[in-house]
């Protein structure tokens, strides 16, 4: 307490933390150990109920409960906003109490049909829970701590899986012991139901929560929608994953260890997803993130194929272990690769589980068991582990090959730097190799929306340029130059109004038909490298997607009036439209001043424009450190730099040319 009376903020809680956020986390807490534990029960009760005697027959049964609890996250995710107008406390009970129900009926009713049916309805009651989860504890945290708060709940609900998987193996031992071996899942139902009810008692001591529920895309259109390689990567693993899942009841059954051991590859799985994760962004801090994603997916995939082809529990559960703490790096790693499409990276990850879980026990089972020598047998299972490792690792290598931050230096000595926690720099020579003829300059555009950090990665780049004999000319849009100027007041001031899309279109392309024949062009032709703060691209994205206008006919008239100069490298920072707002100065420009809807366009804009030519563009997070992006990009412009000294000139004088501004 202070002097006044008032409560001292505890320095290490977490930032916007109050008694009825910690509460709501315990609660998240408790039904997230209820859910993961659902998994491990549903199926084992689907094992038990399929009474086949070879354990790979049970196999369908069991990844039926598995795709029926999955399936509504993929295929029923945009419904949720129908409980939006629901008090959130009364949805969060109802969906701890509607599992509760269900898992209490399982062994009473005592059908596979039923199991299957549970197995659908829980995965039902969880979807307007998660949503409810991820927005409710922002809402309580305020809108400055909200991003914080939604990453705290998240890391409650996925961190519970750990616990669900040990809880659950704990539990199978204590059946076992008391009933004997092979007994039913009785025991964990009961107790996952138990942890439900405390979930739901947690949550009716809560304070007031607020109403509503953001709207949910549908995780099979994001998956198309908003495309990327870095998805592919987290494609591979969920399908490598899933199909640990898939199989483990069956492989554990067939070594002899059963539910136990089942559980322990389940935990081992989740301890080391949940390290890998956590522990990501600390892991080889100073490599490439693409180049951490594109190993660590090969990586879980070698492990996977050791883990097919051994025969003994414990080597198991911990090679699923290791296999999940590559896929919790390669998780967090693709997520700093393309921070903006989480959603994307979500739902690859659950459409690539669900498709594993639902098609590959099947085929486990047609399979069947086939005996190689006296000592081995080959099961359907390990094939289709061996195929999870296979399709993840293709997977993991398509994704590095079409994203690789890091072109032209070489992988091992990259990753041996990095192993000794440093950065690799290619010696001079190697890094200014001439990749093109220098006959022209070069041309390295720098874009994206309102404060990404444009001009200050153009003037580092610039800098580091001259700093190695290069002839470096820096210029920007509009405005370069002196008609640009009066076009650049003319188009940015707020006592512009009501100038016309298409007029405001030919504006900035008659300021870039200038710059080209002034500036960009002579330059070029005496072989400079030219850095430009804005190019056509700003043409297409703002006028296009975010005035609404047709992006092709923009890109004809800009053809005309660049006289079809492209840029040999365009350097695109993405950064979040309010937040590099919050990074410039009041007031805003007439442009600046555009709703948020706006700027959203022009952002979703830029990033189409950088898929549809990919081997053109550096996509970067604007969010990170300045030195890291300065970082990356002199990376990627070392690939398409000349010889800073002519082959002629170095003969005459072997001297270095003069540095020239
Ligand atoms: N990576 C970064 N992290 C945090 N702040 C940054 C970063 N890069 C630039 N800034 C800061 O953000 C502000 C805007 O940067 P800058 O002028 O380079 O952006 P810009 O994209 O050129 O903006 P504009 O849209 O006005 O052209 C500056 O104060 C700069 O110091
Ligand atoms: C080249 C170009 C620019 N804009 C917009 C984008 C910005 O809001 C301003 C330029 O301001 P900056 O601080 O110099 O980045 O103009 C546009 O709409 N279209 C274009 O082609």
């Amino acid at each position: 307490m202070t002097r006044t009376g008032v409560t001292r903020p505890d320095p290490a809680a977490p930032p916007g933390d109050s008694p009825n956020l910690r509460r709501l986390r315990t609660a998240l807490a408790l039904s997230g150990t209820g859910q993961w534990l659902s998994v491990g029960a549903l199926t084992a009760m689907a094992g038990v109920l399929a009474r086949d005697d070879a354990p790979l027959d049970r196999a369908p049964a069991i990844g039926l409960v598995l795709a029926l609890l999955l399936a509504p996250a993929v295929l029923l995710a945009p419904l949720v906003p129908v409980v939006g107008r629901l008090d959130r406390r009364t949805v969060l009970v109802a969906a701890d109490l509607v599992r509760l129900v269900l898992l209490v009926s399982v062994p009473l009713v005592d059908a596979q049909v039923w199991t299957a049916v549970a197995a659908f309805l829980v995965g039902l009651a969880a979807l307007p829970w998660t949503t409810v989860v991820t927005t409710t504890a922002p809402a309580l945290a305020g809108a400055e701590h909200a991003e914080h708060a939604r990453t705290a709940a998240l890391r409650t609900v996925f961190g519970a899986a750990p616990v669900a998987g040990v809880l659950f193996a704990v539990l199978s031992l204590v059946a076992d012991a008391v009933a004997g071996a092979a007994t039913r899942a009785d025991l964990v139902l009961y107790v996952t139901a138990a942890v439900f009810l405390a979930s739901a008692i947690a949550v009716v001591t809560l304070g007031d929560l607020p109403r509503g529920a953001d709207p949910v895309p549908s995780p099979l259109a994001l998956l198309f929608r908003n495309g990327s390689a870095a998805g592919l990567a987290v494609l591979g693993l969920a399908l490598a994953g899933g199909a640990i899942v898939a199989v483990a009841q069956v492989e554990a059954v067939t070594l002899g260890a059963g539910n136990p051991g089942y559980g322990s590859v389940l935990a081992g799985l989740a301890i080391g997803v949940a390290f890998g994760a956590f522990e990501g962004p600390r892991v080889l801090a100073v490599f490439s993130r693409v180049r951490l994603l594109g190993l660590a997916v090969p990586a879980g995939a070698l492990l996977l194929l050791v883990l097919a082809l051994v025969h003994n529990l414990v080597v198991v559960v911990f090679l699923a272990g290791f296999f999940g703490v590559a896929a919790g790096i390669a998780w967090s790693a693709a997520r700093s690769v393309v921070p903006e499409r989480i959603g994307h990276l979500r739902s690859a990850a659950l459409v690539g589980a669900l498709v594993a879980v639902a098609v590959l026990p099947p085929v486990a089972a047609a399979v069947g068991t086939h005996r190689v020598n006296d000592d081995y047998v080959f099961t359907g299972a390990q094939a289709v582990l061996l195929t999870g490792a296979v399709l993840a690792a293709l997977l993991g290598l398509v994704a590095l090959r079409r994203l690789d931050d890091r072109r032209g230096i070489p992988l091992v000595p990259d990753l041996a730097a990095a192993l000794r926690g440093e950065r690799y720099t290619p010696p001079l020579e190697e890094a200014s190799r001439p990749l093109r003829p220098a006959e022209r300059g070069v041309f390295v555009a720098f874009e994206g929306g309102e404060g990404a950090g444009k001009t200050t990665q153009a003037r580092l780049a610039a800098i580091w340029l001259r700093d190695h004999g290069y002839d470096v000319v820096t210029t920007h849009e509009p405005g370069a130059t002196k008609i640009g100027m009066r076009l650049r007041a003319m188009l940015l001031d707020r006592d512009t109004t009501g100038l016309s899309p298409r007029a405001e279109t030919l504006l900035y392309a008659a300021d870039r038909a200038d710059h080209v024949a002034n500036v960009i062009l002579p330059a070029m032709a005496r072989g400079a490298i030219v850095v430009s703060d804005r190019f056509v691209d700003s043409s297409l994205a703002y006028q296009g997607y975010g005035r609404k206008q047709p992006v092709e006919d923009i890109a004809k008239l800009n053809g005309w009036a660049t006289q079809g100069l492209v840029p040999d490298l365009t350097v695109l920072l993405m950064v979040q439209p309010e937040a590099g707002l919050r990074r410039l100065p009041a007031p805003a420009d007439r442009i600046e001043s555009e709703p948020a809807e706006f700027h959203e366009r022009v952002r979703d804009g830029f990033l189409a424009l950088a898929e549809a030519e990919p081997d053109r563009y550096l996509v970067l997070d604007a969010s990170r450190p300045q030195s890291e992006l300065s970082r990356q990009i002199q990376d990627r412009i070392r690939e398409i730099l000349p010889d800073p000294v002519p082959a002629a000139a170095e003969d005459v004088t072997s001297t270095f040319p003069a540095i020239t501004d």
